[in-house]
């Protein structure tokens, strides 16, 4: 076994890169396992410097460690070879169909041409395209061109992909066909993924562990399940009808409730799953019934606005990347 299978598909120390006055990204220690890490920050948080410079694309100024099985910066081409990379802008060449366009990418990572065609057919099949492939590139729509980027990135069978806004542009359906690939393609082809994006409800479908970055520096690093499980247990209700005898009734028994109006839901703080028969008698007493009863768990959303708000000061363990989440 090699030992990005066991130690992570990245490992990197103190990386500090500067543009001129601006501290890009700030002596950023992080380890990435294997599976799909979601890699979420505001604008400006460096996101984009991250990946560059992971792909030897941008040159740091202090800063070292592996990336797959090679040293990093050091080894930048060969660790290019074996990362397939979806950039966020467009980049086509004009004048090319499709098929054109994901040989080209085959036939530069060094694949021959007959197996660089096969390849590029069975990627534009994985992606959903039809006939569509003998078209011109700028013929494309904005969904057809991620789909084109990703068969692109797909083709020379790297076990590590870095995707820089996958969904962006994509309807619903496209988009939920993307997550499933992106899945896919990590439990059942043994790939590992980057995926950068704005776009939380993505990190939740598709996500094992999330990295934050805030203003060069992460601030959380830790897997979904754990960045999900509230710190005490606590159930989530939703009710049909009102729920305010319900929610008498339960703090009279010593519980914590907090209500969202919008979503008629309840959040009972400090009982666990075990003891939810507790809150079926009353609801039975109080006459109100419950649509939904379920183990409560952090929103991703209001994880990402407190940590890039600064409210939310997370434990040095999940600020430092290097810890182990993988454990
Ligand atoms: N070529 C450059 N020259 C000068 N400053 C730059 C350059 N590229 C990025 N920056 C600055 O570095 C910081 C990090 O930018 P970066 O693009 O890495 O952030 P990001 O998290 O990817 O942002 P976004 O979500 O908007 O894509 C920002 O302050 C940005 O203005």
């Amino acid at each position: 076994m090699t030992s990005h299978e066991t130690d992570g598909i990245v490992e990197i120390h103190s990386v500090s890169k500067r543009y001129g006055a601006i501290d890009a990204l700030r002596d950023v220690s992080l380890r990435i396992p294997v599976g799909v890490t979601g890699l979420l920050g505001p604008n400006g948080s460096g996101k984009s410097t991250l990946i560059k410079s992971l792909l030897g694309l941008l040159k740091v100024q202090s800063g070292a460690g592996r990336v797959l099985d090679f040293q990093w910066p050091r080894d930048a081409r060969i660790i290019r070879d074996h990362i397939g990379y979806l950039p966020e802008d467009d980049c086509y060449i004009a004048g090319l169909i499709g098929i054109e366009s994901v040989t080209l990418m085959a036939r530069l990572s060094g694949l021959p041409s007959r197996e660089g065609l096969r390849r590029s057919h069975e990627m534009m099949d994985y992606c959903g395209f039809g006939e569509e492939r003998y078209r011109e590139v700028e013929s494309y729509s904005t969904g057809m061109r991620q789909k084109l980027k990703f068969a692109q990135a797909l083709v020379h069978d790297p076990p590590l992909l870095i995707l820089d806004e996958p969904t962006t542009g994509l309807d619903p359906d496209q988009r939920v066909a993307m997550l499933r690939r992106i899945r896919n393609l990590a439990t059942e082809h043994g790939k590992s993924v980057i995926l950068s994006t704005h776009i939380l409800p993505d990190v939740r479908s598709v996500c094992d562990h999330v990295v934050i970055l805030v203003d060069g520096t992460v601030r959380v690093f830790d897997s979904l399940e754990n960045l999900s499980r509230p710190i005490k247990p606590c159930m989530h209700i939703s009710t049909i009808g009102d729920p305010t005898r319900m929610i008498e009734q339960v703090e009279r028994s010593g519980y914590t409730v907090h209500r969202d109006i919008e979503t008629n839901s309840l959040r009972v703080e400090g009982i666990a799953e075990e003891q939810a028969s507790v809150l079926w008698q009353i609801a039975a007493a109080s006459n109100t019934s419950i649509r939904r009863l379920e183990p409560a768990v952090n929103s991703l959303e209001q994880i990402f606005m407190d940590v890039a708000l600064g409210k939310s000061p997370m434990s040095s363990t999940r600020a430092d990347g290097v810890d182990d989440a993988s454990s």
